[in-house]
């Protein structure tokens, strides 16, 4: 692989209790290459939006990181300093969480809230931020009249693609994508990730998807890495995840599937 945008090295993450820690993350290493579509799949409580958080440098207390590195392109993340964060957070690394559609503020129309985040990181006035997000919106294929609408105005999946155009904003080197379409229909889950899969060729970030839903990622995901009670047990090729899966744990969560969808799985790790 050429020079890794990501790097993460030998993580481990606590959850401090009053009487004991919970080993949340356990000495987890994984590189995302430019460009590529990395997920991390596993059953709920694994700790895969623990490693998300991390990378975003939005962990809060209790998480502790006990020890290892976060290197965006050779930088350590745990490193900078608030200045330093602010400037890396939408330019470098941008997150679209699991209710993303639900984090636009519902007060503001969706030109002002593109409008923040470009006049804040970019100095842009209201009418070069208007210019700009009019393109972005374009971009996930959504008219530019809906600038001057409010969030409840648009149904649930143009909300979510609002945000990943919010978060297209500043040309990020990774785009996080934690479980980011769970609460919309099948049909629009895939629409917004063939979108977001396009937008990467165009523009060349890598992303991080994460999900439990592994039939879905082996359908978008260019390697795939499987996730086990806060360790790390098996990191492959989507294609070999679902024909050649090399951990038991990964064989059982295929088995866990109800067989239609693995059909589907077939039909689009062949596409
Ligand atoms: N604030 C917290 N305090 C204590 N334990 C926590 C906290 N947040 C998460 N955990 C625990 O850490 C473990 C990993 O959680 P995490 O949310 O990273 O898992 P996940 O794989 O993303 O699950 P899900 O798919 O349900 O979001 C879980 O056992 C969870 O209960």
């Amino acid at each position: 692989m050429s020079v890794p945008v990501l790097s993460v090295k030998n993580l481990s993450i606590d959850y401090i209790g009053d009487e004991t820690d919970f080993r949340a993350v356990d000495d987890v290493s994984f590189d995302i290459g430019p460009g590529e579509f990395f997920g991390l799949a596993g059953e709920s409580g694994c700790g895969k939006s623990t490693i998300a958080f991390a990378i975003s440098r939005l962990h809060r207390p209790p998480a502790l990181i006990r020890s290892g590195q976060i290197l965006l392109q050779g930088r350590n993340v745990l490193d900078l300093d608030k200045e330093q964060l602010r400037k890396f957070r939408w330019s470098e690394v941008a997150m679209v969480f699991q209710s993303a559609m639900n984090s636009l503020n519902p007060v503001l129309t969706i030109e002002t809230q593109f409008y923040d985040v470009l006049h804040t990181h970019l100095g842009m006035n209201r009418a070069q931020a208007r210019e700009r997000a009019a393109e972005l919106l374009k971009l996930v294929d959504i008219s530019v009249d809906r600038l001057k609408s409010y969030p409840h105005q648009c149904s649930g999946g143009m909300r979510q693609r609002i945000v990943i155009a919010i978060c297209l904003a500043l040309n990020p080197k990774l785009l996080i994508m934690d479980e980011p379409t769970t609460a919309l229909d099948v049909v629009v889950q895939r629409e917004i990730l063939q979108r977001i899969d396009k937008l990467r060729v165009e523009l060349g970030f890598s992303v991080l998807f994460i999900t439990h839903d592994l039939g879905l990622m082996v359908q978008v995901c260019d390697r795939i890495g499987v996730m086990l009670e806060g360790k790390l047990v098996e990191v492959n090729g989507a294609h070999d995840i679902y024909t050649a899966p090399q951990h038991d744990y990964t064989r059982k969560l295929w088995a866990s599937m109800p067989r239609l969808h693995g059909e589907q799985i077939r039909q689009g790790a062949q596409q």
